[in-house]
């Protein structure tokens, strides 16, 4: 897939720098019988720009609320949370407004208007960010949805559409503000194994080509070994440990799902190794 350079995002900063910040973020949740449930506990993370970086754990142990954190969908009760340069806990409200535009997000369930077209779908976040000139937001769709290659669904309506697809649309809505970020939790959940597979391919083409930053919520050990480049695993709330996934040969991982996230990770290279020699010989 070819990402036409119109769409890579504005003021990029160079591949490396820390991009977002989260600096000691905690959040609880009232419990109905009176008390609070700690979900994030003092959590400090860096995710670099270019980074795909996964955000692991058992089920209920945090990952979605901590990703919520990021674009504020969660306030946290204390602690920072830095995208870009700009302390979104900081910012009023037409300020955030503003800075949520360069934070893209994705959900399991697509989270798509069932009743507006998917053009319209892709075009919503333009036209509710006060973009009104007619030529540029029909331009922007059709790159958006070009880039997810669903160029000829732009009239239908998401019912109309597969699981997989619906997924790119909500990819392709998600990239229409030209985000630096994208927040992805659990976006191949509801998908089968070969959807699944292109779908991490399309993320892949968005993160190295458009330079887009990506940060994955996913319990699925083999979608985060196949495409993180960095991954933190979450236990009750807190971040266990966290590393790289090309240095996890030197490093013993301290937690069980680290290990076995390596094993992961390890056929994922072999299989797209073995994968590139067959192309090679063809
Ligand atoms: N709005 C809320 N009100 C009360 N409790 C909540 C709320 N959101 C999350 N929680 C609780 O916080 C904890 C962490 O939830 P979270 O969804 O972040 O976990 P998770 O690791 O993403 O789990 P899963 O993989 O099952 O989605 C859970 O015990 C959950 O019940």
């Amino acid at each position: 897939m070819t990402i036409p350079s119109k769409l890579r995002p504005q003021g990029a900063t160079p591949r490396g720098k820390a991009l977002i910040r989260i600096g000691a973020a905690s959040k609880s949740f009232a419990l109905p019988k009176g008390g609070r449930f700690d979900a994030v506990r003092n959590v400090t993370l860096e995710v670099n720009e270019g980074d795909i970086f996964g955000l692991m754990g058992k089920s209920g142990a945090g990952k979605s609320t901590l990703l919520r954190l990021f674009n504020l969908l969660e306030r946290p009760d204390s602690g920072s949370i830095t995208i870009d340069g700009q302390e979104l806990t900081a910012l009023g409200k037409k300020a955030l407004r503003d800075a949520r535009q360069n934070i893209g997000m994705i959900f399991q369930q697509f989270n798509l208007l069932q009743n507006a077209s998917v053009f319209d779908n892709v075009a919503f976040p333009l036209r509710i960010h006060g973009s009104h000139d007619k030529a540029q937001i029909e331009e922007r769709v059709r790159a958006c949805l070009d880039l997810v290659e669903l160029g000829d669904k732009a009239d239908t309506y998401p019912a109309q559409l597969s699981g997989g697809q619906k997924q790119r649309v909500a990819i392709a809505r998600a990239l229409a503000s030209k985000p630096a970020v994208l927040l992805c939790d659990e976006p191949t959940s509801a998908l089968d194994a070969e959807t699944t597979r292109s779908l991490l391919q399309t993320l892949k083409d968005v993160n190295q080509r458009l330079g887009v930053t990506i940060v994955i919520v996913s319990h699925e050990l083999d979608v985060l070994g196949a495409i993180c480049n960095r991954v933190a695993v979450i236990e009750d709330g807190a971040v266990a440990e966290e590393f790289a996934l090309n240095d996890g040969d030197e490093t013993p991982r301290k937690t069980a799902l680290g290990r076995e996230l390596l094993q992961y990770a390890r056929a994922a290279n072999a299989s797209a190794t073995s994968a590139a020699k067959e192309a090679a010989h063809v």
